[in-house]
């Protein structure tokens, strides 16, 4: 079989770290021929020549074609697959309004090809920031696809999660299931050792709450940020892995509960078409949402919070009229 696979931002620094992993055959298993198409801006055309080039020197046997193109009715035509990486990014002096405005000057385009021309059984990730109200934009543009094939990236925020907490406690990623990110990505989101299991016991239990409200909750938030002082440049590999993680378990299944933003249908009191992180269960090319999970006091508040940050986002979109 053959699928096409869709990424946006091509010629961009996550671009970069992910198609190659794409190619090999990471993202949809070792049985998936793949026919790329790759969508940049007139600029950075070249520029994903390049990566392209570079692509076809790694004689990949399951990389079938590669298409590079600035329209977005021909990147999305016919794609399996959509990563939808590339966006605008926070310039010095421009307000949380006018990136939003940006944002849906591409976000809102790019769904209304995806309604126009993707494959019935389209599955979207969508990366670029802020990730989960760019996914809303799409969404809302294209209403002959069902919702819930649109999706935003916490994967990334999970696995840093995952790992501070091994660090934290001195046990193995492995050792840990079930940790689960909600709400927004930003700084705001809520990881819950409620849920989590560290060797199959309670995680909250394992470590101090004053610990995990005022140094773990922190620092993953704002794992981002560090990235960017550290290196002078946003994670790219992480994300590109991260966005592999999530597409491949959407699309192949995984065990245990798993982070993904996803548009509620009113879970956990999640206003209905929220794009927001929830716990999922991947199975058989589809996705649920895990209800009936322990959502104590605290939990509660921290989701309150980062539920009303994804609402803001939500009105100053359509304040916008970005959501069709
Ligand atoms: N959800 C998450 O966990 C994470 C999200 N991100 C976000 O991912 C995005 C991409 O990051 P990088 O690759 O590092 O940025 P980058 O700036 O290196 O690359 C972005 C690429 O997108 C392209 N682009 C811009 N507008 C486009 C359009 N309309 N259509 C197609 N391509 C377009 C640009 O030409 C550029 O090549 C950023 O918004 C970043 O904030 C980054 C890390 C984690
Ligand atoms: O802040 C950024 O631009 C990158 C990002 O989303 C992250 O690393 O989580």
């Amino acid at each position: 079989m053959t699928k096409t696979v869709t990424v946006t931002g091509a010629a961009g620094a996550i671009g970069y770290a992910i198609l190659f992993r794409i190619a090999s055959g990471q993202l949809l298993g070792p049985d998936e021929k793949i026919k790329l198409k790759l969508l940049e801006i007139e600029p950075a055309l070249k520029a994903a020549e390049g990566t392209a080039m570079e692509l076809h020197d790694c004689a990949f046997p399951l990389l079938d074609s590669i298409d590079i193109t600035a329209d977005a009715n021909e990147a999305f035509d016919g794609s399996n697959v959509a990563m939808l990486i590339g966006a605008r990014p926070r310039q010095k002096g421009m307000e949380r309004a006018d990136l939003l405005e940006a944002n849906g000057a591409i976000f809102g385009p790019q769904g209304q090809a995806i309604n126009a021309g993707a494959a019935d059984d389209v599955r979207v990730l969508v990366v670029g920031n802020p990730a989960n109200t760019n996914a809303l934009i799409a969404m809302n543009n294209a209403p002959d696809v069902p919702r819930e094939r649109f999706t935003a990236m916490t994967r990334l925020d999970e696995n840093r999660a995952v790992s501070m907490l091994a660090q934290k406690l001195g046990v193995g990623v492995e050792d840990i299931q079930d940790l689960v990110v909600w709400g927004n990505h930003s700084p705001s989101m809520f990881p819950d050792l409620f849920n989590a299991k560290v060797r199959g016991e309670r995680a909250v239990n394992q470590v101090d709450m004053d610990w995990y409200e005022n140094e773990y909750m922190p620092a993953v938030g704002k794992r981002g940020a560090a990235i960017i002082e550290a290196r002078g440049a946003s994670s790219a590999a992480s994300a590109a892995n991260a966005a592999i993680d999530h597409m491949r378990d959407w699309a192949l299944g995984a065990d245990g509960l798993r982070s993904m933003a996803v548009p509620s249908s009113g879970q956990y009191g999640v206003e209905e078409g929220l794009v927001s992180s929830f716990p999922v269960r991947t199975q058989g090319g589809s996705y649920e949402v895990v209800e009936g999970l322990e959502v104590g006091d605290f939990a509660q508040s921290k989701l309150d919070i980062t539920v009303n940050e994804l609402k803001e986002e939500r009105d100053a979109v359509k304040g916008l009229g970005l959501l069709g």
